[in-house]
């Protein structure tokens, strides 16, 4: 057996406790697998005495992770610290330029710094990879950089975020409102430090550009991923959408056309016949299209400890195999440059929720709107009305463009009769 591979650990929370458990644990089935056994020599965290139900006093103790970039003694660093600058950051550059691998489940500093760093990678003859930075379970980077490489692919949507899949799934199986959901889904810890990324979709846009760079060979480009989270979803859209054939779900979708790249995350209505329609809870999926394959449907856990360590583990054995190729697949020199498409350009049907006050013209006046800019409807739905005199209408347009729907909801939130500002919530028959 070839020497062992010598690693070290930035980070020792979730991801790397599960990672120094898993190398332990499988120590022996690891090496077989690898040719080589995986060596843990240093670790590194914030907090040295926090007990963190692992022993690791056999490993050295670093105060400053950056050290790690300049031990003759480490082969690999890997780093589960999180965040896309700072420490991360530096670390990745300073342990490539040392002529060390790289391996990160920070999908934050992939999505912002992917491209120079698997630069860093490639002039330095060594590994940058980031399998679990996406969908942690799903091998869904091996997948389609390896196992459909024969492939052109045009198209990859998916739930890509897991704490907002379940937020939806809860809504809909307990009937509670969007607040409860997420004070309840708070106290199980599942949300990100800045729940923002989360709820607002950065999360999942972070994991969609990486996806887009590796699926079409494109420079990764989060800059252009347009992103709209959940916030504004009601228990009552999830109810309607039920009743109208369809589940709500935070979608990332990435389309490679001769017109450009489109990469958007934001929620759709999927039809229940769907297969992703039924993926809940923490579960993410992830579609990909491709001209010899058709469709390919991946699904698995997507966060966690020990779905996020098994991928970080992975990656180790892949470069412990001495698997140190291009980090996204095709050299940084001959990534594409593509031309984003923009949002208003989207072609489909749209599900309109109005919240307005119950007077007679209410809808004359909204309809001529949508005439006026040329928005036809199939469905207009109202039920009751609400304890103060409001009444909740719901619409399904036509086929149309997304700024024709954006020009008549802007007038419509002008109407003095309307209480909320307009929902539109994107159909895809996906
Ligand atoms: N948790 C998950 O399910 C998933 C996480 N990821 C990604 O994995 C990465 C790690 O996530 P997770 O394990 O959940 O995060 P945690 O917050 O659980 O752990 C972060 C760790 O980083 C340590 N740390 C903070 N600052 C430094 C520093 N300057 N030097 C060295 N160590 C430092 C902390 O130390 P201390 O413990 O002493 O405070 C802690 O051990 C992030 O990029 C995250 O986005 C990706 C997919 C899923
Ligand atoms: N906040 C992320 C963690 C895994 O990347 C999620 O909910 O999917």
């Amino acid at each position: 057996m070839s020497k062992p591979l010598k690693i070290a650990i930035a980070g020792l929370g979730t991801v790397g406790v599960g990672v120094i458990k898993i190398i332990e644990q499988h120590n022996d089935m690891i090496a077989a697998r690898a040719g080589r056994a995986i060596e843990v020599v240093a670790v590194s965290a914030s907090n040295r005495s926090r007990d963190r139900g692992i022993d690791i006093t056999a490993y050295d103790w670093a105060d400053n992770a950056l050290d790690f970039a300049e031990r003759d003694d480490v082969d690999l660093v890997v780093e589960v610290i999180g965040g896309s600058d700072g420490v991360a950051k530096e670390l990745a550059q300073q342990s490539l330029e040392q002529g060390k691998s790289f391996v990160t489940a920070n999908k934050a500093l992939i999505a912002h710094h992917g491209a120079e760093l698997a630069e860093i990678a490639q002039n330095n003859g060594v590994a940058l990879r980031f399998e679990a930075a996406v969908a942690g379970g799903i091998p869904i980077i091996k997948s389609i950089g390896e196992g459909l490489a024969a492939n052109k692919l045009t198209e990859v949507h998916g739930i890509l975020n897991g704490t907002t899949n379940y937020m939806l799934t809860q809504m809909e199986a307990t009937g509670k409102d969007y607040g409860e959901i997420l004070e309840e889904t708070k106290l199980l810890g599942y949300l990100e430090a800045d729940p923002s990324l989360d709820l607002d979709g950065i999360d999942a846009g972070h994991k969609l550009a990486i996806l887009s760079s590796v699926a079409f060979g494109v420079k990764t480009n989060f800059e252009n991923v347009y992103m709209e989270g959940i916030r504004r979803i009601k228990l009552l859209d999830i109810e309607y959408a039920k009743e109208l054939g369809y589940r709500i779900k935070l979608l990332g979708i990435s389309r490679l056309s001769e017109q450009g790249l489109e990469q958007r995350v934001h929620p759709c209505m999927v039809p229940r016949s769907a297969p992703i329609a039924h993926v809940d809870n923490g579960f993410n999926a992830v579609v990909v299209q491709g001209d010899y394959i058709d469709r390919t449907f991946y699904e698995g856990r997507g966060a966690g400890e020990g779905p996020t360590a098994s991928a970080v583990v992975a990656d180790i054995i892949d470069v412990a195999r001495g698997h140190n190729g291009s980090a996204f697949f095709v050299p940084q020199h001959l990534m594409q440059d593509v031309p984003p498409i923009d949002i208003s350009d989207r072609i489909g049907s749209y599900y309109i929720r109005l919240h307005v006050q119950e007077q007679p013209g209410v809808i004359a006046d909204v309809t001529a709107t949508l005439r006026d800019q040329d928005v036809s409807l199939q469905v207009m739905l109202q039920k009751g009305s609400e304890q103060d005199g409001s009444v909740y209408i719901v619409m399904v347009t036509h086929e149309t463009q997304e700024k024709k729907v954006t020009a008549a909801l802007k007038q419509i939130d002008g109407l003095s009769t309307v209480i909320d500002k307009a929902l539109a919530i994107r159909i895809e028959n996906l």
